[in-house]
């Protein structure tokens, strides 16, 4: 079993101190993304899991083996760890298959020992299992992007690894093929019962193919749980913002609701870092998704004209259309604004006036959180 356990991790470089005491876990078989912005620390994370860099304190444990930890440095390549960075790094002059059979000497073979090992049952296991079988004797100059990226899996597959770090792996490709690739990528890790850690910066990539996602900042994590967790029970108003649209609202906490510029919303105090709860008649910041926002056309001929008690009036100044969906920029009466995310059978053209009304609770948190974090 390769579960993976991150304690206390402080890492840093001459210029100071990067990670500070980061603490994360991957059980066996299931992918972690870590999803943060530009110089939080994610690829300092993943390299000094690999063993690149030398941890200042703290622990890196791989399914039974310590491998970092006060005093124990395991070089990296005693790790059983494969790497599948942004680029793919294939060897020019190695054909597919050699390059994946090269994964297999773990990197000490020779380009002869790879021409052997390209010929031999695991490496077309492999090339099937990324569904390149048939350009195994071609070059990667001869590759698309996508296709490179799959041979740089296989590749990291190859030496048979407890873990797989892929540092950014999709970020050079097309949408298209970043989605085909990143459900492959899924499965394959699957398949092969191999425990993941996938860097990006598509939160949303994140989201739909991880089983947890971690979010850093400052070197920090600030939350590690679920997609679903975080995107719903953010640990902060700014990990709400980071992970997805928000709307922050501004309120006053009185038992389980919250009054707000848009009346009185159903409301769960969220506890901050230290463990502390808003109290009744507490300040709070307001956490309202997108989605939560409910928006009925009213100057339309078919509109029902009847207001509900909790609905708002507003106009809709700008639409933004994605396919599937729209947002919706919606300035209320008394000069708020919101968003809206609605579907495209719900679509209302700018200019519209409309009535809005929050559905479902929200969560309030200290407003320090929202400032500090
Ligand atoms: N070799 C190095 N020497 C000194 N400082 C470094 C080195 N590599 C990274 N850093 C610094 O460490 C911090 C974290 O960098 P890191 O590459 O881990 O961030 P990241 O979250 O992966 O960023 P990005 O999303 O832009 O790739 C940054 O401030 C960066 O400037």
């Amino acid at each position: 079993m390769s579960r993976l356990e991150v304690r206390d991790l402080t890492v840093g470089y001459e210029s100071g101190p990067v990670l500070h005491a980061v603490g994360v876990e991957v059980p066996h078989g299931e992918l972690l993304a870590i999803v943060g912005p530009s110089g939080c620390g994610k690829t300092t994370l993943l390299r000094t899991i690999a063993g690149l860099l030398r941890a200042r304190s703290g622990e890196v444990r791989i399914g039974q083996r310590m491998v970092t930890t006060h005093g124990i440095h395991l070089a990296p390549e005693k790790r059983r760890i494969g790497w599948v960075p942004q680029d793919a790094a294939l060897f020019p002059h190695l054909t597919v298959a050699e390059n994946v059979a090269f994964g297999m000497l773990a990197g000490r073979g020779s380009s002869r020992a790879a021409r052997r090992a390209a010929r031999s049952e695991e490496v077309r296991r492999l090339l099937e299992l990324v569904d390149l079988a048939p350009l195994a004797e071609r070059l990667p100059g001869q590759l698309s992007g996508g296709q490179a990226q799959r041979v740089a899996l296989a590749r990291a597959l190859a030496s048979g690894p407890e873990l797989v770090l892929l540092d950014e792996p999709f970020g050079a490709l097309d949408p298209m093929l970043r989605g085909d690739l990143r459900l492959a990528v899924r499965e394959l890790l699957r398949a092969e019962g191999v425990t993941g850690i996938l860097v990006t910066h598509d939160q949303a990539e994140a989201l739909s193919i991880a089983d947890h996602v971690a979010v850093m900042r400052g070197g920090e994590v600030l939350q590690l749980g679920t997609p679903e967790e975080v995107y719903r029970t953010p640990a902060t108003p700014w990990v709400a913002g980071f992970v997805g649209d928000a709307v922050f609202l501004s309120g006053v906490l009185h038992g389980d609701e919250v009054a707000t510029g848009i009346g009185r919303l159903r409301a769960t105090p969220v506890a901050d870092a230290a463990g502390l709860v808003p109290e009744d008649g507490a300040a709070v910041t307001v956490l309202v998704r997108p989605e939560e926002v409910r928006v009925r056309r009213v100057d339309a001929p078919s509109a029902a004209p009847a207001p509900d008690a909790d609905e708002l009036d507003g106009v809709v100044t700008d639409v933004e259309y994605t396919g599937h969906d729209a947002m919706l920029a919606v300035a209320l009466a008394d000069g708020q604004r919101l968003q809206a995310r609605v579907t495209a059978s719900g679509l209302v053209p700018r200019g519209s006036e409309v009535r809005v009304s929050i559905t479902g609770p929200v969560l309030a948190y200290a407003p320090e959180s929202a400032a500090t974090a």
